[in-house]
C-alpha cells in the first residue's frame, strides 16, 4: 500500500477538539486549585492547651485541642479531656500549702498521656483560681501566696509550657465565661444576638450580658473587639454569693436570730430550707469561718440543725441575705450594685445546672418550678435518702436550699420574671465543651480570638461542594463529547483509508 497517498485525518488538529481539550485542562487546574485553597492543610495537625480551674470547692483540669492551621476561626477549639482533682479546692490547703501542689499530680500525669509527647513543650498550661482563693487572700494573704507558690512549683515540674498560676478577678471570670459560651455557640461572627452568661460557683456568682441600657458604673463595664465586632458587656461578680457561702450567710443570720430569741442550751436551729426529719449536729465556727461574715462569739460550740421543709419560709429567710434597700444608681440588682434590665437569652451553668438538672427543673415555667420545688422541700429526709442512695449526702441535703437560693437570686436579685424565665437555658456543655470561664481564658491568653475577622474560605462549604459537583459534571460531559468526536473522526479516517 502506498502510505504517501493516504491522508489520515488527525482529530487533534481540529479546532473544536483543541478547544475542548483546553477547557478540560483549565477546568482540572481550577478544580485542583480551589480544593487546595479550600482544604488546606490536607493533613490536620493538632495543638493543645491546658487550663486548671481552681474553684472554691474543687479543681478541674481541662485539655483543649484545635487544628493548628485554623486556630483563629470561631468554634475550632474543643475540649479533649477533663480530669477532676481528688479532694477539695486549693484554698482548703491554707494550713498545708504543699498539699495543694501535690493534689494536682494525678490529673497532670493524665494530661501527659492524653497529649502527644512531641507537643508537650509547646503546650501552654495556665492555672486560674477563683472565689475560694479570693476569700483566702482577704483572710490571710501569706497563706494564699504559699498555696499559689505550691501549685506553680508543681505545674513547672511537667514538660509543658508553664504560663502562670494566679487568682483571676471576678470581672475576668464573668467576661471569660461569656466569651466561652458565645465562642462555642458560634455567635461571635454572626450578626444575631449573643448569649448572656450566668455562673454559680460555691463562693461567688457572675452575671454577664450585652445590655440595652447604658452602663452607669465603670466597674461593671467591659469592652471587647472580636472578629471585627464591638461588644459592650455588663458584668458583675458577687463574692460570698456562691451557693456554699450563701448557705453560710443564711444560716448565720438564722443562728443570730435564734440566739437573740432564746439562749438555752443546746441551740436548735430550725431551718425551713432542709427536709423534715433532717437533724444534724454542727459547730458554730463551721458556719462563721468565712470572711463573708462577722465572726460570732458563742459559748455554745455546737447546735442542732433541724429541717422543717417549708419552701416559702425558706425563700423568706434567703431574701434576708440580699440588701435591696440602698441603690445609688437608676436600678440595682442587690447590695447597691448597678444592673441594667436583663436582656436576651442566657446560658446558666456550673451549680445553676447541677442543682436544676438534679431536680428536673431545667425546662418548666417559673410557676411550675416553684410548685415542684415546694413539694420537693417538704419531702421527708428519710425518703430523699432512700430515693437517692448514690448521691453524696452533703449535696443531697442542700438541693432544697440551693434551688430556692437559685430562684431567689434570679428573680429577686437579677429581676428575671415569669415572662423571661424561658430565656434562661440551664446548660452543662455546648457540643463537647463545658460552659465555664476556662476556655475563654485560654482563647484570650493565646490570642486565638482576633480583633478583626480573619480570612474566610474562598466560598462557604455548601457552595464549594455544589460548585465542585457541577464543574465535575461539566468536565464529564466534555470528555464524553471529545470521546464521541474521536470515534467519529477515526471512522471517517478509516473510510478515507479504504
Ligand atoms: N453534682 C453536683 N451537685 C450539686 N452541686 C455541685 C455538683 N457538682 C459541683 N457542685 C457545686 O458547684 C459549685 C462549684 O463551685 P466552684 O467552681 O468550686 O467555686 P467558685 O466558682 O465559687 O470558685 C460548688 O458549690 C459545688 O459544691
Ligand atoms: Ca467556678
Amino acid at each position: 500500500m502506498d502510505e504517501q497517498g493516504v491522508k489520515v485525518k488527525n482529530p487533534w488538529h481540529r479546532p473544536v477538539v483543541i478547544f475542548l481539550a483546553a477547557v478540560i485542562i483549565v477546568g482540572i487546574i481550577i478544580m485542583v486549585a480551589i480544593s487546595v485553597v479550600q482544604n488546606k492543610p490536607l493533613h490536620q495537625k493538632y495543638k493543645y492547651g491546658i487550663v486548671l480551674d481552681a474553684g472554691s470547692s474543687h479543681t478541674s483540669v481541662f485539655i483543649y485541642e484545635w487544628p493548628a492551621e485554623k486556630e483563629n476561626n470561631t468554634g475550632m477549639v474543643r475540649q479533649k479531656h477533663t480530669c477532676n482533682v481528688q479532694g477539695k479546692g486549693i484554698s482548703s490547703y491554707s494550713a498545708n500549702p504543699q498539699g495543694a501542689g501535690a493534689s494536682l499530680q494525678e490529673c497532670m500525669e493524665e494530661a501527659k498521656q492524653k497529649i502527644p509527647a512531641h507537643r508537650h513543650p509547646e503546650t501552654p498550661v495556665y492555672l486560674g483560681a477563683t472565689a475560694g482563693m479570693r476569700l483566702l487572700r482577704m483572710e490571710n494573704e501569706e497563706a494564699s501566696d504559699k498555696v499559689l507558690d505550691s501549685v506553680a512549683h508543681s505545674l513547672k515540674s511537667y514538660p509543658f509550657s508553664y504560663q502562670g498560676a494566679r487568682i483571676i478577678s471576678g470581672q475576668e471570670e464573668g467576661a471569660f465565661g461569656w466569651i466561652t459560651v458565645n465562642y462555642l455557640s458560634k455567635n461571635l461572627r454572626k450578626p444575631t444576638g449573643t448569649l448572656g452568661a450566668l455562673d454559680l460557683g460555691g463562693a461567688s456568682t457572675q452575671i454577664t450580658f450585652v445590655p440595652q441600657q447604658n452602663i452607669e458604673s465603670y466597674d461593671n463595664s467591659i469592652d471587647f473587639r472580636l472578629y471585627g465586632n464591638d461588644y459592650h458587656l455588663y458584668t458583675h461578680s458577687f463574692l460570698c454569693y456562691g451557693k456554699d457561702q450563701a448557705l453560710k450567710l443564711s444560716m448565720g443570720k438564722k443562728l443570730e436570730s435564734t440566739l437573740k430569741a432564746d439562749e438555752t442550751d443546746p441551740i436548735e436551729l430550725r431551718d425551713p430550707c432542709f427536709h423534715p426529719g433532717y437533724n444534724f449536729t454542727r459547730t458554730v465556727p463551721n458556719v462563721f469561718n468565712t470572711p463573708c461574715m462577722k465572726e460570732m462569739k458563742l459559748a455554745n460550740e455546737t447546735f442542732f440543725h433541724v429541717g422543717l421543709g417549708n419552701w416559702s419560709q425558706c425563700q423568706q429567710s434567703i431574701r434576708k441575705v440580699f440588701n435591696t434597700i440602698n441603690c445609688p444608681y437608676s436600678r440595682c440588682s442587690f447590695n447597691g450594685v448597678f444592673q441594667p434590665s436583663v436582656y436576651g437569652d442566657f446560658g446558666a451553668f456550673s451549680a445553676f445546672f447541677f442543682v436544676m438538672d438534679f431536680l428536673n427543673l431545667t425546662s418548666d415555667t417559673l410557676a411550675t418550678t416553684k410548685q415542684k420545688l415546694a413539694a420537693y422541700c417538704s419531702t421527708p429526709w428519710k425518703k430523699i435518702v432512700e430515693n437517692h442512695p448514690n448521691i453524696k449526702e452533703k449535696y443531697l441535703s442542700e438541693y432544697c436550699f440551693s434551688a430556692t437560693y437559685i430562684l431567689t437570686l434570679l428573680e429577686d436579685g437579677y429581676k428575671f420574671t415569669s415572662n423571661n424565665w424561658k430565656d434562661i437555658r440551664f446548660i452543662k456543655k455546648i457540643g463537647d465543651s463545658d460552659a465555664g470561664w476556662t476556655l475563654g481564658y485560654m482563647l484570650n491568653l493565646t490570642n486565638m480570638i482576633p480583633a478583626e475577622a480573619p480570612d474566610t474560605p474562598l466560598m462557604p462549604y455548601g457552595g464549594y461542594v455544589t460548585f465542585m459537583f457541577l464543574f465535575s459534571l461539566l468536565i464529564l460531559v466534555l470528555l464524553l463529547l471529545v470521546y464521541f468526536y474521536f470515534r467519529r473522526s477515526t471512522r471517517t479516517g478509516q473510510k478515507d483509508i479504504i
